[in-house]
């Protein structure tokens, strides 16, 4: 051991001490607290009938206080105890233009030694710990809200701290981040995503603190961290402006409740509470008032992998185009100067002319169209009320009512979205009967018309918005979010990755929504060996993807006499797994009924077959679909039945480019018959 690693030893045994006194001293505040809140709570309970009612709510008021302050103590407490595991990761030496030299040590959360007030661990999201991403040795500068800060960094330092012991340290290497990030690149999968605040690149760093984007769209490769990046910016976002925005403000929308349980942990991990999260079948449920029953995107896609129909199709990649939400406004604007079939209107004696009808109709420009009649309504009530010189009838009130909404050509937004397809020239495109399910790429269409005719009460509490698998979302949909969600957001995917190719939603479409929106490319990829990587292409070229340099096996492909072969040998690739000492194997099927049939065949292995309906994520033996699959990741994955006849339209090849991105450590592809065209050598 050299000098400078046994200072450091020395110096973490000492901050390890600061801590262990740190926690005894909320240990003691929690003691007083529980006293006190003992007496009080005994002092109402024997003074009960002198104390009048203004006295018990001043009463209860200071228990609620008491606890509150009580819950922070223990929270505090529960951090720390998690500091001094691992203090710290990283530090770097800053010396200011002034000349000041400041060592400064960076961890998960920030610790003050509060007597002589000075940071001794700080934040990784403080403003002075960027540097330790941005910088290497030699000049650097960070931001703060007093503007820039420049000087010098003279020494830089990466720590892996693991149950409060030092494991290794690395120093002010030209490529600092390099081998630790290669260490923890290396290690077996987590049944749950996990943080990656030691080894932040730079690139993603700069998207992780982005303060100005009101719309940031990240389009990066898979596996390039996108969904990492996004959790660690709303982390971010939560300790920047943690005076206007906490966890309960955000909303994330993830593909399905599985992602939503794997993503689960990070946010807690980095000290933050749980965010909620929705998928977008609940979130249009919610805004069609649950009034319709419909197909659900995992059931669109299912639909297009059994059976191959081409008029379905057509009604999918028209209804995710640009071209139709621009129809749709067209239609908008079309109902609005055509619809509203305005006469002159008899009330009593009193006529009230066509063009008033017309004039205060068109004047309610800014109000949703159908939401305009009771206000054109009280305007002609107010007219004949002045015209008359007297009071209305209540007879006369709904007549009047009455007699506008029939002026208008439908009352009923289903109607219009029929009318649509009319007026477009295409019925035959809208395929719905009331009491039938509707089809899911009608399901945000329609909410979009909803939202223009009848208006919304828009998610005005989320103040953050966070969208994963942007691909698989279209123009329409984003139309209703940007909508409903009048706040910051930021999305992310990759269109490579989708499982609905008739469907998928680029960067660049999603601008055309969001002209306002920042779009940041990321092209590293992280995830998968090299030989992972450079295999996946095979699938779905990308000549901009950098594979990081690591190296395993090259992916297999077997080859059986027959189906049954096939699945008895996955029962041994199953069993091999086991005894491998990885953690998960995800073997993963284009279908939901393939991955039944595995799952019958693997019935003693104790496998997990996830479905459309799970909720939790596990590690050891996963089978799912490449639908599913989306967002996760395993130690090793197995690809059966990649043969040429199960793997050969557009969403076909989606499906098996997900599949084998899902990979960390191997990858191997069985097949019977022929392997597919898109691996064919
Ligand atoms: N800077 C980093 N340091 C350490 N690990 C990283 C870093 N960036 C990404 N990773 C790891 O790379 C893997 C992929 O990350 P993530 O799932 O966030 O990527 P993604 O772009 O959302 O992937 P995909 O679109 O393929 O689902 C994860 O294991 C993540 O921990």
């Amino acid at each position: 051991m050299n000098a400078t690693e046994q200072e450091e030893r020395e110096y973490l045994e000492e901050i390890k001490e600061q801590l262990a006194l740190a926690v005894r001293r909320v240990d003691d505040s929690v003691r007083q607290f529980s006293s006190e809140l003992r007496e009080k709570k005994e002092y109402i309970h024997e003074n009960q009938s002198g104390m009048d009612e203004a006295d018990m709510v001043a009463a209860g008021q200071s228990i609620d206080r008491m606890a509150y302050t009580g819950a922070g103590a223990v929270a505090r407490k529960r951090k720390l105890i998690k500091l001094a595991q691992s203090p710290y990761f990283g530090r770097i030496d800053f010396t200011t233009a002034k000349g000041g030299t400041m060592p400064v040590y960076i961890g998960v959360h920030s610790f003050v030694d509060e007597r002589q007030r000075r940071g001794l661990i700080y934040d990784w999201r403080a403003p002075v710990s960027s540097m330790f991403y941005d910088f290497e040795l030699g000049e650097a500068s960070y931001n703060t809200p007093s503007g820039l800060i420049h000087g010098r960094i003279d020494l830089k330092r990466q720590y892996k701290i693991q149950d409060g012991r030092l494991d290794f340290m690395i120093e002010n290497g030209v490529n600092i981040h390099d081998e630790v990030l290669q260490r923890e690149l290396a290690k077996s999968s987590d049944d749950k995503m996990k943080n990656i605040v030691a080894t932040i690149q730079r690139d993603q760093n700069a998207v992780i603190r982005n303060e100005e984007a009101t719309v940031m769209v990240i389009q990066g490769v898979a596996g390039s961290g996108k969904t990492s990046i996004a959790l660690h910016r709303i982390a971010f976002l939560l300790y920047r402006f943690r005076d206007t925005i906490g966890a309960k403000d955000i909303l994330i929308l993830s593909p399905n409740k599985v992602f939503a349980d794997y993503i689960s942990n990070v946010l807690p991990e980095l000290g933050e509470e749980h965010i909620p999260e929705t998928v977008m079948e609940e979130l249009a449920a919610d805004l069609l008032g649950n009034q319709f029953q419909f197909q659900t995107f995992f059931e669109q896609v299912s639909a297009l992998l059994e059976q191959h129909n081409p008029a379905f199709i057509e009604r999918i990649r028209f209804k995710s185009s640009f071209d139709f939400l621009s129809q749709l406004n067209k239609y908008l604007l079309h109902v609005e100067n055509n619809y509203f079939a305005a006469s002159e209107l008899r009330v009593g004696r009193t006529v009230v002319p066509r063009q008033l009808l017309l004039d205060k109709f068109k004047g309610y420009h800014r109000v949703p169209l159908l939401k305009r009649f009771p206000l054109v309504s009280d305007d002609v009530r107010a007219y004949v009320r002045t015209a008359a010189n007297r009071k209305l009838t209540n007879g006369e009130k709904s007549t009047i009512g009455e007699a506008l909404t029939r002026m208008f050509r439908f009352n009923n937004v289903l109607d219009f979205y029929r009318d649509f397809y009319r007026w477009l020239g295409r019925p035959e495109l809208f395929r719905f009967e009331p009491g039938q399910t509707l089809e899911y790429a009608d399901v945000f269409a329609l909410i979009y018309l909803r939202i223009r005719l009848e208006g919304i009460s828009a998610y005005d509490h989320v103040k953050h918005l966070l969208v994963d698998e942007m691909q698989d979302y279209t123009p329409v949909q984003y139309a209703v979010l940007s909508r409903v969600f009048n706040c910051r957001k930021t999305i992310l995917g990759d269109v490579n990755q989708t499982v609905n190719p008739y469907s998928a939603s680029s960067a660049e479409t999603i601008e055309r929504v969001f002209p306002q929106a920042d779009i940041v490319r990321l092209y590293r990829s992280y995830r998968s060996t090299m030989e992972i990587t450079a295999f996946a292409q095979r699938i779905t070229p990308n000549p901009n993807i950098i594979p990081l340099e690591r190296h395993g096996q090259e992916p297999a492909i077997v080859r059986y006499n027959s189906p049954d072969e096939e699945l008895k040998s996955l029962q041994q690739l199953a069993a091999a797994f086991k005894s491998s000492g990885s953690n998960s194997l995800g073997i993963i099927c284009k279908t939901s009924r393939q991955a039944a049939q595995v799952a019958e065949a693997l019935e003693n292995q104790g496998a997990q077959l996830l479905t459309e309906d799970s909720t939790l994520f596990k590690e050891g033996v996963i089978i799912t679909t490449a639908h599913l699959a989306k967002g996760l990741e395993f130690d090793e994955v197995i690809v059966p039945f990649a043969s040429a006849r199960n793997y050969q339209t557009d969403v076909d090849r989606s499906m098996l480019y997900v599949a084998c991105t899902r990979a960390m450590h191997r990858l191997t592809l069985t097949y019977s018959g022929e392997i597919t065209s898109f691996l064919a050598a």
